[in-house]
């Protein structure tokens, strides 16, 4: 039985105060985190903000990004030994706009989500393609690939414990919601690339979700298909209100 994950993605947005504020207003309205885990992902400068304003409450902290090494002259970076020490829960790795913007690669993404492993941080492992793949109809090939290449080296372990976010970029922060559908069958390719390259038991362990235009209108329907275990929400995730109701989706 996979907990349901919906995960807020702030991007650059939000600053210290603006946490605490955001956290006051959600913290007491929150699932409980066996059944559906609600978590936010916000930028390094918040994490010790957001962190210790979620003490307490069932608001689990994550990260958007970390380097693959844990220390060391990499001036800018984020190390995943000192996500632990802070006690962070989950971390994006591979997301769109890294890939696009900063020019990580396949074989970056490993070595994240291998040193986020080492760390005990559970990386949330982000593919997806372009409208141009789309319309070449080649969705399935692309992300099978981005799949095997982030997995590339991991456990069966680690696999069943990992999220996967599934986010065509088309679909992110465009208002063009892929169709439920359309989510469910790349979803569930993923999970059979999952099931190909691992056994059974790891393809039903490991949580998929969905992202790129979720909003309270679109989650009831996107979280009723069978692959898809969550969303991970850009801009839907950055007022409380809205996020209470992608959280509350079950309600
Ligand atoms: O990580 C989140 C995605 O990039 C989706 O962003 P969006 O919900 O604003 O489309």
């Amino acid at each position: 039985m996979r907990t349901p994950i919906i995960a807020g993605n702030w991007k650059l947005n939000m600053n210290p105060d603006q946490t605490k504020e955001f956290v006051a207003a959600v913290k007491n309205k929150l699932p409980n985190q066996n059944t559906v885990e609600a978590l936010i992902c916000a930028p390094a400068v918040d994490l010790d903000a957001l962190k210790k304003a979620a003490a307490g409450s069932n608001l689990l902290v994550g990260a958007e990004n970390a380097y693959f090494e844990d220390e060391g002259a990499f001036t800018g970076e984020t190390s995943p030994k000192v996500l632990k020490e802070m006690g962070i829960d989950y971390c994006i790795i591979g997301h769109s706009e890294r890939r696009e913007y900063f020019h990580e690669t396949d074989e970056d993404i490993n070595k994240k989500a291998q040193a986020l492993f080492a760390n005990g941080v559970t990386p949330i492992i982000c593919c997806g393609e372009s409208l141009e793949t789309r319309e070449a109809d080649q969705q399935a090939e692309w992300v099978i690939q981005q799949i095997k290449a982030a997995l590339a080296g991991l456990t069966n372990d680690q696999v069943a414990k990992a999220v996967i976010a599934y986010e065509p970029i088309w679909a992110i922060g465009t208002g063009k919601t892929a169709s439920s559908d359309q989510a469910q069958e790349m979803c569930k390719t993923i999970r059979d690339t999952v099931r190909d390259l691992y056994n059974d038991e790891t393809a039903d362990n490991v949580r998929i979700q969905y992202g790129g235009s979720v909003n309270p209108g679109n989650v009831k329907e996107l979280m009723a298909k069978p692959d898809i275990d969550g969303g991970l929400v850009g801009g839907a995730s950055l007022k409380p209100d809205s996020y209470l109701a992608l959280v509350n989706y079950q309600d």
